[in-house]
């Protein structure tokens, strides 16, 4: 289930925001869409999705140009998890869960056991199956996120598009999903997660696609691509990327180093 984006450029009305971003993703990869407040993160995603089918170029989903894939075909390819939003309705954590897994039902049909099952299987996953029969209105923006993450994967679908899935997320949930969806993706997911943090990056991802200025910085494995330049050309501070002892060996980390030259 590959992505491939060639020459994608969008504007909202006179201002450009994308502009020839190009890039190709692979199952088996975890690939962090890094890059400033207002880089075009979310804009990629939604032209991805359909929302804004008046760009140029062309993005195409295992092989399958989604300006012509009807949105059933979409949702059974790739599965969105959005920004937070506020709900505008109260339906239960289980109901909402619900409405990935019977998404793939004809019209009217209800779901049966199976929807049911899997529903229940991915509220565990995630931890909130003890909500189930809550409002997700009652419940706080992280646990909502969670709900809206299930949601996603109870979908099936094989690509994942994340954006800011970690953002409420308490600092052991942030670590939980991140180390799930890179488990996703050694299941032959592909997963794009958009992250403000690129310590996310570092410890989970497997590639990057940095945007900055409407265009690709950079792109390809972290371990190349993802260096102490790179994190000063999207944030304009001074980091240092350095090698950190943990149980068992070294995992590259990013630290804010105000001192550096
Ligand atoms: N509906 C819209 N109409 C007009 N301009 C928009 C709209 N949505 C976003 N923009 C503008 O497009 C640019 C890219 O926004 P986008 O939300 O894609 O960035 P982002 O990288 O996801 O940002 P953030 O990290 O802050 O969430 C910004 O300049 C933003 O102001």
């Amino acid at each position: 289930m590959s992505i491939d984006v060639e020459r994608l450029s969008f504007s909202y009305g006179t201002h450009p925001v994308l502009r020839d971003v190009s890039f190709r993703a692979e199952p088996g990869q975890l690939v962090a869409v890094l890059g400033p407040n207002g880089a075009g993160k979310s804009t990629l995603f939604r032209c991805m999705l359909g929302f804004l089918p008046h760009y140029q170029g062309s993005i195409s989903l295992c092989g399958r140009d989604v300006r012509h894939l009807p949105r059933r075909e979409l949702a059974h390819l790739a599965a969105y998890i959005p920004q937070s939003s506020q709900p505008l309705f109260d339906y239960t954590v289980r109901d909402t869960v619900l409405m990935g897994a019977a998404g793939g039902l004809e019209p009217l049909r209800q779901p049966g056991r199976q929807q049911l099952e899997t529903a229940q299987r991915m509220m565990e996953l995630v931890g909130i199956a003890p909500l189930a029969d809550r409002g997700i209105r009652r419940i706080s923006g992280g646990e909502r996120q969670l709900t809206l993450i299930a949601r996603a994967l109870a979908q099936q679908a094989r690509i994942l598009l994340m954006d800011e899935p970690a953002a409420n997320l308490d600092y052991g949930n942030q670590f939980r999903l991140l180390q799930q969806v890179r488990r996703l993706t050694e299941q032959g997911y592909t997963v794009l997660l958009s992250t403000h943090n690129p310590e996310h990056a570092l410890r989970f991802a497997t590639h990057v696609l940095a945007l900055h200025g409407g265009t690709v910085a950079a792109c390809g494995p972290v371990e190349e691509m993802l260096t102490e330049e790179l994190l000063h050309t999207l944030y304009r501070i001074p980091l240092t990327v350095a090698q950190v002892p943990v149980t068992g060996g070294t995992v590259r980390s990013c630290v804010y180093d105000p001192a550096k030259p």
